[in-house]
């Protein structure tokens, strides 16, 4: 279905935003595929919801150009907007109505046309067709958003827009409302998607992680972890919360994180680390390199953008 020649479904460049005086977005470019599912991820408060505003024709963007679905994102910011489906952090629904009013709802509220159709099409897609007439305030969690998934795609979007949609959900409910997200980008769907859960990142085509505005990794899992250079230990015996402390102390290990029963050791000098460990291990601790992960990879781009923008 892609292919390199195909058209991006976003292609920005230099985006930036600035509150007051604060920049909260800076310089980011990104292009995006039709049919990928791409994750932001990054601390609170990073600016994910602020670029996907800007991406979207909700918010304008202080500097910076580029389109969203073929459209000018500072010229064509309602051509856009008709075509994107935005699932915010903060979904609200009519408890007392069931799954079809409160599509139904919807579908008037913004002029859909033939919004019985639509409403058939969304309870089809989403498989809440045997719960229709379910009111939505007696649905679990995953439910509840998997009625907002098919709120945001009454209109019949081409690009999805979800906010932390799964924030309080169940790993179960997680799970199938991700199969739902393939579902939908194998038919040709874009997904930008924001979460704070690596096994979520870990599900996406692609993914960005933004730290104060600043994009500082992008690709697939496996170039955003190769890319960071990370070497990893894993040690285990003795006593681990007094060893962590000790070599949290030392510059060459930039974290020391407790894992079950084991301390995940991570820094980019492999020989300096070695050294350090050589020194601070007992002999009753055991000690093996491991493959980073994500959210060690994660932890250490937080702390290096801290480190480059200290003030
Ligand atoms: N309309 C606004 N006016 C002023 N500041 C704002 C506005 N919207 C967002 N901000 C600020 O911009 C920064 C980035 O916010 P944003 O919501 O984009 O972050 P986020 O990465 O989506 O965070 P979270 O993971 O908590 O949702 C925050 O400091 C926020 O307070």
């Amino acid at each position: 279905m892609r292919s390199p020649d195909t058209p991006p479904s976003i292609d920005v460049t230099g985006i930036t935003k600035i509150f007051g005086s604060k920049t909260v977005v800076d310089r980011i470019s990104m292009r995006v595929l039709p049919g990928e599912i791409y994750g932001f991820l990054g601390p609170n408060g990073s600016g994910k919801t602020t670029f996907l505003r800007m991406l979207c024709g909700l918010l304008k963007p202080d500097a910076g150009s580029g389109t969203c679905l073929g459209f000018d994102i500072l010229k064509e910011p309602r051509e856009i907007k008709r075509r994107v489906g935005y699932m915010t952090q903060r979904f609200s629904y009519y408890e007392d109505l069931s799954i079809r009013e409160n599509l139904d709802f919807v579908g008037r509220m913004y002029g859909i046309p033939k919004r019985r159709q639509a409403v058939d099409e969304a309870l089809e897609r989403l498989n809440l067709k045997d719960r229709q007439k379910q009111l939505a305030g007696q649905l679990s969690g995953g439910w509840k958003q998997r009625l907002a998934l098919a709120a945001c795609m009454l209109h019949d979007p081409e690009l999805l827009l979800l906010d932390e949609p799964t924030a309080g959900v169940d790993p179960s409910a997680r799970r199938e409302f991700w199969e739902e997200i393939h579902q939908l980008a194998a038919r040709g769907l874009t997904v930008l998607i924001t979460t704070h859960y690596m096994d979520e990142a870990e599900r996406c085509h692609r993914l960005a992680y933004i730290a104060s505005g600043h994009l500082m990794a992008e690709g697939t899992v496996a170039e955003v972890v190769e890319g960071a250079r990370l070497v990893t230990y894993e040690i285990s015996g003795g006593n681990q919360p007094e060893l962590a402390a000790r070599l949290r102390a030392s510059d060459a290990i930039t974290q020391a994180v407790a894992f079950g029963s084991s301390l995940h050791v991570s820094g980019s000098n492999r020989q300096l680390m070695e050294a350090v460990l050589g020194h601070a291990l007992d002999p009753d601790h055991r000690w093996k390199e491991i493959p980073s992960e994500l959210e060690h990879v994660f932890i250490d781009l937080m702390r290096k953008e801290r480190e480059e923008n200290k003030p």
